[in-house]
């Protein structure tokens, strides 16, 4: 079975929804799945899991949020390397800039993007939720 960590950081709780598709999606597959608030992930539990999802909403001006989140993803970025990965996230007014970036950074640190990435406007709505299950499937 394998082993599959959800790390997510949300505030007013969209990329949340998103978070908890995914586990959904994941476990339907068989999956052993670990859904974490990213205050409590670290670099080194990214060795425990065959893949991870990580959902972070755009921020500030199209960059991930920089409090918590992007402290913890940098600091999970030399555990990457050849590690299967998505991301997943929630935006307003944009166009998916951080999202694009966001995968570059990844693909930098030689990342394996597993399956496309997941971006929903606001809360997700039906196809959103089908497609962020689909993005756990993926994983799993
Ligand atoms: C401080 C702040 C900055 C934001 N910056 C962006 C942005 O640059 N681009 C964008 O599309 N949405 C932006 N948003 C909108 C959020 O991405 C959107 O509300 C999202 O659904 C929040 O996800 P959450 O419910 O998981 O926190 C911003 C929201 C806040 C509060």
């Amino acid at each position: 079975m394998s082993k599959v960590a959800v790390v997510y950081w949300s505030s007013t709780g969209n990329t949340e929804a998103m978070a908890n598709a995914v586990v959904d999606g994941a476990k339907e597959k068989g999956a052993d799945v670990t859904l974490y608030e990213c205050a409590d992930f670290r670099p080194e539990l990214v060795a425990d899991y065959d893949a991870i999802a990580f959902g972070c909403p755009a921020m500030g001006d199209e960059v991930l949020e920089e409090d918590e989140f992007e402290p913890m993803f940098d600091g999970c970025k030399a555990e990457l390397k050849d590690k299967k990965i998505a991301l997943f996230g929630s935006y307003g007014w944009g166009d998916g800039e951080w999202m694009r970036n966001w995968e570059e950074s990844c693909k930098e640190a030689g990342a394996v993007l597993a399956t496309e990435s997941v971006i929903c406007n606001d809360m997700p709505d039906d196809d959103g939720v089908e497609n962020c299950k689909a993005l756990g499937a993926a994983l799993a």
